[in-house]
């Protein structure tokens, strides 16, 4: 049995834990009937001991497993990972929404995508990283009586993803600890106007609204800080032809969207700048969770 999740990018500035995409690149687990338990792990996080040893995935695995299965087995866990650790690219939700839709799978028992969200729910308790990561697309979505409430849209091919992942990571308990704890009366309105303004640039498909309602006034500055270089990434990228450039979910990936064809001279432009980050296209995904039995 196999299970993929894609990689996804939230808030996209100013939807702070509401407006989230999924990007094609994705973790992909295989899971084999096996006499003893075992775990091996190719690509990022392969040489993390904690991974091996108190992995996320197990733990959240069991937690359903133990309740579902008749009779317990032993597994081997195959993980084929693709999206960095702690870089703002969802990698936490990606393996919440695996673990969740493999232990139903491995069982046979069925499970919708609505209902697999709201489980998530329960590991991540915003919804714009869980949400494209289940759905794929554009997603908007808010927490309503402890269900999520969304609406999603498929990005068309006529766009791509510029990625710039730094060298170090940012825990996103770390970079929440990072905000101010009130904000005031004009910071609020900036961020419902502009968010309100991108939800329906995506939904209407008007590409050149991005640049300038993507600005944010809630989290980015002071994230950024952090890691200053991050503010040159943005004006590079924006400067290069990017229709938007923002922090990637709570950092520290900078991530833009362009058009397909501005794709590669953004991706050079970031390249030479920043030698020391990693820089590359990626399509958007428009499928989510895929289970494979
Ligand atoms: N492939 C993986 N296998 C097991 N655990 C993982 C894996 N990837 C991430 N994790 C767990 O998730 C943690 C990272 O979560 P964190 O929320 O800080 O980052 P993120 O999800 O990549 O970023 P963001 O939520 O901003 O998009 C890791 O410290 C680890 O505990
Ligand atoms: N909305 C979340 C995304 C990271 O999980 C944040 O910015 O903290």
């Amino acid at each position: 049995m196999k299970v993929s999740v894609p990689a996804t990018s939230a808030n996209l500035g100013p939807g702070f834990d509401s407006l989230g995409l999924a990007i094609a690149m994705k973790n992909q687990v295989i899971i084999k009937p096996s006499k003893f338990h075992s775990v091996s792990l190719k690509g990022e996080g392969a040489n993390n001991p904690v991974l091996k040893d108190n992995n996320m995935f197990i733990s959240i695995f069991n937690d359903f497993y133990h309740n579902l299965a008749v009779r317990k087995r032993h597994y081997r866990f195959e993980f084929y990972n693709e999206i960095p650790l702690s870089r703002g690219l969802g990698s936490s939700s990606a393996v919440i929404v695996s673990a969740i839709a493999s232990a139903y799978a491995i069982e046979g028992i069925k499970l919708e995508k609505d209902k697999l969200l709201n489980l998530a729910l329960a590991y991540e308790n915003h919804p714009d990283n869980i949400t494209p990561a289940v759905m794929g697309g554009f997603n908007v979505a808010t927490v309503q009586d402890n269900e999520v409430r969304f609406i999603n849209k498929a990005i068309p091919n006529i766009l791509r993803a510029v990625v710039v992942v730094p060298n170090r990571p940012i825990s996103t308990q770390l970079s929440r600890k990072a905000l101010p704890y009130k904000y005031s009366k004009e910071d609020t309105i900036f961020n419902i106007s502009h968010s309100s303004l991108l939800t329906a640039a995506f939904m209407s498909e008007d590409w050149k609204m991005l640049r300038s309602a993507s600005l944010d006034k809630v989290h980015q500055k002071y994230r950024m800080k952090q890691m200053p270089e991050l503010f040159d990434v943005q004006k590079t990228s924006l400067r290069s032809g990017s229709l938007m450039s923002t922090l990637s979910g709570s950092g520290s990936t900078l991530f833009s969207i362009c058009f397909a064809e501005d794709a590669r001279k953004i991706e050079k432009a970031l390249k030479s700048k920043f030698p020391h980050f990693k820089v590359f296209i990626s399509d958007f995904d428009n499928s989510g969770v895929r289970v494979e039995i």
